[in-house]
């Protein structure tokens, strides 16, 4: 669990996937230890590109690349990725300890190793004397704290957060977005995040890619594309236009 471990890059190769009417073709590539903000109106398949990557949709045309790699076939357990909800990461009978290790092992089959592991994220996501709790007695910041530990032994190269602090107030959202920042620089693992707020992404330093109606209408770092220069669809989207 210690050490730069390295992240994956994610492309996403003419992918082609609907919902009825609603038709998404998305191309993508986020290199291997970048963070990536996403960011669009409700509706522009914000999730659904994530579900995509993590392998909850198949796409009915072109290739998910994770580390060079085809998924495109992969079921989610086999993919190199995880992934954290804005709600419902956590079971609620088992505590904070057991919820983690699933992480690790689905019937909390534990060695010392994992024990070991488990301790390390506890620790590096704050939650240290809080192993027995049960989720149902953790504040909603604690309990994405869990989610991101069961992430963190998963060690998996690619982290998907789908608006997972947008039920936190605003100081909360902050110091989670620190605390992705923090582990990212520990891990070097690659970071897709989806956000209703663009500031996210400038908090990040990241990159962005902006969705709409389905399709990536503007990529590029989050600073060039979100300043007075940026494309007219992102200063429409950010209110910043008549
Ligand atoms: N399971 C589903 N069945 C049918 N249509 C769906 C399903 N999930 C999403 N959609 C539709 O696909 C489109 C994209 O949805 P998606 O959830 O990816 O958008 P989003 O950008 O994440 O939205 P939000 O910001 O509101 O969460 C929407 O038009 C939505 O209604």
């Amino acid at each position: 669990m210690t050490g730069k471990k390295g992240g994956a890059e994610v492309t996403l190769e003419e992918i082609r996937f609907s919902y009825g009417e609603m038709r998404m073709h998305f191309d993508l590539d986020v290199p291997a230890s970048q963070i990536a903000a996403i960011i669009g109106p409700s509706g522009s398949g914000k999730s659904t590109l994530l579900n995509l990557i993590a392998g909850f949709e198949m796409p009915q045309a072109g290739k998910v690349l994770i580390g060079g790699v085809d998924v495109t076939r992969l079921p989610p357990a086999e993919r190199p990725v995880s992934m954290v909800f804005q709600e419902n990461n956590l079971f609620a009978h088992l505590d904070v300890e057991a919820n983690i290790g699933l992480g690790r092992s689905p019937k909390l089959k534990l060695t010392a190793a994992d024990r070991a592991a488990i301790a390390d994220a506890i620790a590096r996501v704050g939650l240290t004397g809080k192993e027995k709790r049960k989720p149902e007695t953790l504040s909603g910041g604690e309990r994405q704290r869990v989610a991101i530990a069961r992430a963190l032994v998963r060690n998996r190269p690619v982290l998907l957060l789908d608006e997972a602090f947008a039920s936190l107030g605003p100081a909360l959202r902050v110091q989670m977005l620190d605390l992705v920042k923090a582990l990212h620089a520990e891990t070097a693992m690659t970071v897709l995040m989806v956000t209703h707020h663009p500031e996210d992404a400038l908090h990040m330093d990241s990159l962005l890619f902006f969705l709409e109606n389905g399709m990536i209408a503007a990529s590029g770092n989050a600073k060039d594309l979100l300043s007075e220069t940026g494309p007219e669809a992102l200063k429409r989207y950010m209110g910043t236009t008549a």
